[in-house]
């Protein structure tokens, strides 16, 4: 048995197009692999191919190449026993307006032949903060109220595997930290879970593994704290008093330039060099130094900086 809950390897997907509209490759051959009992972070703007991959895994699209394994089974030669292995939370709000709740949550552990007996639609209810729900119409129920309920939806089969895609599009900040709260219980029980968000800080805060998709490619997929060490950046702005023609050779070690008439700008990294040696090195050319600021690098630069590409997304 692999120790892996999700094993993509060159999967590839290509929309047909129809009347005027163009075929659209969505997925260029990405390779995920997602080891069991991770919280896994895929981060990646509009149109990235997050939701397809998502929609591939739930057997909603078919690939066009390579392959998925979900728990250890391939999804197209085992589609049942990779289907059970995995819950997913969909982006879009679809419910049958006349379902309660309840009934909701047993129509679904009927489809996947959960017995009676081995039904956790209470728990789930009361895990999900909709116990006194239970019997309301789900149309009554507000956008949070139904996000969470598909959660317990994508939990009645008790998949190891949960997929939620961009959960906390239009949710509020306390009912986000609920969110999370749960999702993080159920990945304290053994859960691997798998979040699609645009929302950088989110997976910083939960994920310990992030990958970034741009234009259906993996441009990175490393633990949560190695892509935050690449975060020791920072850029010096340096006002002098009078105007600098050229780079004094005194700063010529340092990643400087020019930035108007009397700005510079060093770029520094832990390694390279102190605020200390920077500001020596101005003084020492001659410079006198009026204003000092600083620009940390954050992750939204690591992101912007990772998916900045001249390819125009559709
Ligand atoms: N059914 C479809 N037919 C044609 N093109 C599609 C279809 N679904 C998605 N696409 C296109 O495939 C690309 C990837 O879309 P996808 O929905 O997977 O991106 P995403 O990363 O989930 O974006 P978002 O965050 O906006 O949901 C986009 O260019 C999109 O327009």
């Amino acid at each position: 048995m692999t120790d892996n809950a999700i094993e993509i390897r060159n999967l590839t997907k290509v929309y047909k197009g129809s009347g005027n509209s163009p075929e659209k490759v969505a997925l260029k051959g990405i390779d995920l692999t997602i080891p069991k009992g991770s919280m896994f972070g895929l981060l990646g703007p509009n149109g990235a191919g997050k939701s397809t991959t998502i929609n591939i895994l739930a057997g909603l699209v078919n690939k066009t190449s390579g392959t998925a394994k979900i728990w250890g089974h391939d999804i197209t030669d085992h589609p049942r026993n990779a289907r059970v292995n995995i819950g997913i939370v969909p982006q879009e709000l679809m419910f049958d307006a006349f379902f309660t709740p309840r009934e909701m949550l047993e129509v679904q552990a009927g489809m996947y032949g959960v017995p009676k007996s081995e039904r956790r639609t209470d728990e789930l209810l009361k895990a999900v903060h909709l116990f006194d729900k239970a019997d309301a119409y789900s149309r009554s129920l507000s956008g949070g109220m139904k996000r969470r309920l598909l959660i317990a939806k994508a939990m009645v089969h008790t998949p190891p595997i949960l997929v939620l895609d961009e959960p906390t599009a239009g949710v509020d900040i306390e009912l986000r930290t609920q969110l999370w709260e749960y999702v993080r219980e159920l990945h304290a029980r053994g859960t691997t879970i798998v979040l699609t968000t645009h929302y950088l800080e989110e997976a910083e805060e939960l994920c310990d593994t992030i990958a970034i998709i741009n234009h259906g490619e993996v441009v990175c997929c490393e633990p949560t704290e190695q892509l935050l060490s690449r975060i020791d950046e920072k850029e010096i702005i340096i006002v002098v008093g009078s105007s600098v023609g050229t780079l004094p050779p005194e700063l010529s070690a340092f990643n400087a330039e020019i930035r108007g008439d009397n700005k510079l700008s060093v770029q520094i990294s832990k390694e390279s060099a102190s605020v200390g040696q920077v500001l020596a090195a101005v003084q020492a050319a001659g410079l006198d130094i009026t204003d000092i600021s600083t620009n940390e690098t954050d992750l939204e630069d690591i992101f912007l900086q990772l998916t900045k590409s001249p390819e125009v997304a559709a």
